[in-house]
């Protein structure tokens, strides 16, 4: 090889030693935490991008975090629920669930999206091991409505993670498995309820003292005055936080109703990214870049101009 040729060649080399060095602080912050992601429906519509999200996964398990996985499947259950012609609604970002429908979401959840993700992980090794919140006792559900325009709303079988029994999860984790989780859960009378993904992710992540809960969905973050598309929050404590939370719309509730629970339970933040970029878990967790909206305590508010608008 010519001097030239040698020059060219190394070229890509240490671009890719400066990327891995690079990684080096991240890879000391995390190392050993507990990373909670949280993988929306919205988000998992593209084969490809599916695939990237596993890869990240096992990438950050090989890395030395312990991730977590719990995922949504929202617009899964939509498609299963029309085909078998069962009507369903949501009101304040909630589905309102009755006992036929409930059949349909434990079935798409636990039986088609969770089996999809942990056959995606284990591509990459032994690895993942599914479960849902009927597994060894991990969650205990409430059943709970909501509010919308001061009324109160019933939403038949819908519930909130009341207690959590993170012992199964632990098991996991120690013994260098993934766990991917899926957001049924019974009652105190083993009755089985839909609970929101968000929701049941930060229960989780709270009880498991993560480090962080990752919450991936199909926009770039909180718009600051959705639906205008124009500003993005970087940046957002939990005080301000719940200031806003009654004015946002749709599935934005729960979400960042979620990311406040995790922050004031004592996760110690809480961020919600793009998923419809693919590697989105490591673009966030290795890199300082602004992405996605951070619920961190002690910040004051910080916008930024959004990706699609400033391109
Ligand atoms: N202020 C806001 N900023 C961004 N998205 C918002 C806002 N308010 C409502 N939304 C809506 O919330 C959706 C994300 O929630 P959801 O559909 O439940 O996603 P996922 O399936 O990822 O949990 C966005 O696609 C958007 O339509
Ligand atoms: C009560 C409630 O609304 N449950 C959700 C559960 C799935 C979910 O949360 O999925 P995403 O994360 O994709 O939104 C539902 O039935 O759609």
């Amino acid at each position: 090889m010519s001097d030239d040729q040698t020059h060219e060649a190394g070229k890509p080399d240490q671009f890719k030693a400066h990327t891995l060095a690079g990684a080096l602080p991240w890879l000391k912050a995390y190392h050993g935490k507990i990373v909670v992601i949280k993988y929306g429906g919205n988000a998992m519509t593209d084969d490809t991008l599916k695939r990237a999200f596993a890869e990240d996964i096992a990438f950050l398990r090989f890395a030395g975090f312990r991730p977590v996985v719990v995922h949504g499947g929202g617009p899964q259950i939509s498609t299963m629920l029309d085909r078998l012609g069962i009507e369903s609604e949501f009101r304040g970002g909630l589905r309102v669930t009755t006992p036929e429908a409930m059949d349909v979401v434990r079935m798409v959840l636990v039986g088609q999206v969770q089996r999809e993700l942990v056959g995606l992980i284990n591509e990459h090794g032994p690895l993942a091991v599914g479960l849902s919140g009927e597994d060894a006792g991990l969650f205990t559900a409430e059943q709970t409505g909501t509010v919308v325009d001061g009324e109160e709303v019933d939403l038949g079988l819908v519930g909130e993670v009341a207690q959590v029994r993170p012992e199964a999860v632990l098991d996991l984790i120690e013994a260098g498995r993934i766990p991917v989780v899926s957001s049924v859960a019974p009652d105190i009378d083993g009755v089985v309820h839909n609970v929101n993904a968000d929701s049941a992710a930060a229960s989780l992540a709270a009880a498991l003292g993560a480090e962080k809960l990752l919450v991936l969905t199909d926009v770039e973050g909180l718009y600051l005055d959705w639906p205008d598309p124009e500003e993005v929050i970087g940046e957002i404590s939990p005080e301000a936080l719940e200031e806003i939370l009654p004015s946002l719309a749709s599935g934005m509730i729960p979400k960042m109703g979620a990311c406040l629970q995790a922050v004031r339970n004592g996760v110690k933040r809480a961020t919600v990214v793009d998923g419809r970029q693919a590697h989105a878990v490591l673009l966030e967790l290795f890199t300082d870049e602004g992405v996605g909206t951070q619920v961190l305590p002690g910040v004051t508010t910080k916008t930024r101009k959004a990706r699609e608008v400033s391109k």
